[in-house]
């Protein structure tokens, strides 16, 4: 990595024609592929000089973007006091925030349920037939 950006300098290339943008702390040049990107113009431009990591993960870009990102490499981000704190993407939220597993939670609760209602199905069944055949 050569050199190392603040985000006032990664913000003043916020332009088509100079346009950096940060992931995942590290700051990329994408000005080359700006006219190239299947997502379009537009969602980079949108991103220009800030970061974009949240915007970039929530897409779920395939290895090969992920290449094409490292190829754009020129440095990476210097955080200093008063720079917004870094963007997580969506996933990194689930995996990481308290309450972010709720689904999970729920289903455990369902199967717990399940389980307990058909264990007394089946103590009810056994208690029956042991009566019937009294
Ligand atoms: C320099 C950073 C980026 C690179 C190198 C890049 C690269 C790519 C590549 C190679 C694809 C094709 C599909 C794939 O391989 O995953 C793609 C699709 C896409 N990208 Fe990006 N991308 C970048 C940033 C972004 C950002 C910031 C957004 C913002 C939302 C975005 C939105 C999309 C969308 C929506 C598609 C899907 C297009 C479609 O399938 O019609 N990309 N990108």
């Amino acid at each position: 990595m050569s050199q190392e950006l603040t985000f006032k300098e990664v913000a003043a290339h916020n332009t088509k024609k100079d346009l950096y943008v940060v992931v995942h702390d590290k700051v990329y040049n994408s000005s080359s592929f700006v006219d190239e990107h299947p997502g379009g113009e537009e969602v980079l431009l949108d991103v220009a000089g800030q970061d974009a990591t949240e915007a970039f993960e929530d897409v779920g870009h395939s290895d090969e973007a992920r290449e094409i990102l490292e190829g754009l490499l020129v440095g990476s981000l210097k955080r200093v006091e008063g720079d917004p704190a870094p963007k997580k993407a969506a996933t990194d939220k689930i995996a990481a925030g308290p309450g972010g597993n709720d689904t999970s939670g729920f289903g455990v609760g369902l199967y717990a349920i399940i389980l307990v209602g058909g264990l007394a199905a089946y103590f009810a069944y056994t208690f029956l037939q042991s009566k019937d055949s009294k």
